[in-house]
């Protein structure tokens, strides 16, 4: 990748907030957030006009009138303002109506035909544009992106940490995975990195934790969303937040108080493995549930020694080939199996 100078993210207050709804939904709502977000945190807003939905038949975005809306913020309340583009047609209207930061989601991030084409459609822009990881943890997927845009003079980059999509749900709706993300920053250190909260955590309750790990690791800004009314938002209601909620917590963050990052960072690793470990752990003791009720049925006995005997095996193993000792993968699943087993035992 050729060299970027740093570049347009020294105008903003650091952290940098881009803040607003996940849709633009109607006038009224656009400018009532606008009205709660504060100023002197949020220097951006943000609102999308039209969504990539999972499914088709739900609300797909207002489309162009959305942009007038947003000249309206722009105007009356002196924001910069946001939006998503997905092809060369988004990128045509965004420039028509003065979009100021452009951002390239994570569903387009990973297919090279949709970035060359915005790429192509933004050619020489001095707008800022933005970078989402792709959904799927891709380090050269996201550099080849921002490479497809450099390559036709856009100089004002920046990506956005907002996590991979996973199978399962377990804590996250998609995984924050800080390694990658930290590799890319030390690739491209001139390229400002923002995390995305409110999709890492697909819920409110997580997003002013995972905020404070991104502090740690020294990312410039973030952008939350917010919503007036989350619970009838017409689109990821459940991680859109009141705009008030903003200027509530960064107030309180002390910015000066740097924590050492390569320890942090092993730890927020270490913490992240346990408590997917307690997730799995949940899960297996309801299967055990599960198939107690089918034992009932069938009138079988709950310990099942051969059964029993035929898993450890394989498990010390497996334990073994992963340099984990067999008094160790012992250990661990007899306490696990007398659970399953007293469990089971309620039921029965
Ligand atoms: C879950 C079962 O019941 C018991 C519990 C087991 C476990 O938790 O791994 C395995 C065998 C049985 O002793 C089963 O029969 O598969």
């Amino acid at each position: 990748m050729k060299k970027i100078e740093p570049n347009w993210i020294n105008s903003f207050k650091k952290p940098l907030i881009i803040s607003g709804p996940c849709s633009a939904e109607n006038e009224n709502q656009i400018l009532e957030i606008a009205k709660r977000l504060d100023k002197n945190y949020v220097e951006i807003f943000r609102a999308g006009i039209w969504k990539p939905r999972t499914r088709p038949n739900n609300f797909e975005g207002i489309g162009e009138i959305g942009l007038k809306w947003l000249n309206k913020v722009k105007k009356k309340k002196g924001f910069l303002v946001a939006i998503e583009v997905a092809n060369k047609i988004h990128v045509e209207l965004a420039l028509k109506y003065d979009i100021d930061i452009i951002w390239i989601g994570a569903r387009s991030t990973v297919n090279p035909f949709t970035v060359q084409e915005i790429a192509e459609s933004l050619k020489d822009t001095n707008k800022i544009i933005l970078v989402k990881n792709p959904l799927n943890p891709d380090i050269d997927l996201w550099i080849g992106a921002l490479e497809r845009l450099i390559n036709k003079g856009i100089k004002n980059l920046g990506v956005i940490h907002r996590g991979f999509s996973i199978y399962k749900n377990l804590k996250y709706r998609n995984i924050p995975n800080w390694k990658l993300a930290l590799k890319f920053k030390k690739l491209y250190p001139n390229i400002p990195m923002l995390c995305d909260p409110s999709h890492i955590c697909g819920n409110r309750e997580g997003i002013f934790e995972v905020i404070k790990k991104a502090i740690h690791f020294n990312y410039e800004g973030f952008i939350i969303e917010t919503h007036c009314d989350p619970d009838k938002a017409l689109s990821d209601s459940y991680q859109q937040i009141l705009p008030e909620k903003i200027k509530e917590f960064f107030s309180k963050i002390d910015f000066k108080k740097k924590k050492n990052i390569k320890l942090e960072y092993k730890r927020e690793f270490i913490n992240e493995l346990d408590e997917n470990l307690i997730y799995l752990l949940s899960d297996r003791m309801i299967l055990s549930e599960k198939i107690a009720i089918i034992k009932k049925i069938n009138n079988l006995l709950v310990f099942q020694p051969k059964r029993w005997e035929s898993l450890i095996e394989k498990y010390i193993n497996l334990g073994n080939r992963l340099g984990l000792s067999k008094k160790l993968i012992k250990k661990i699943f007899n306490e696990i199996h007398k659970e399953s087993i007293n469990i089971q035992n309620k039921i029965i």
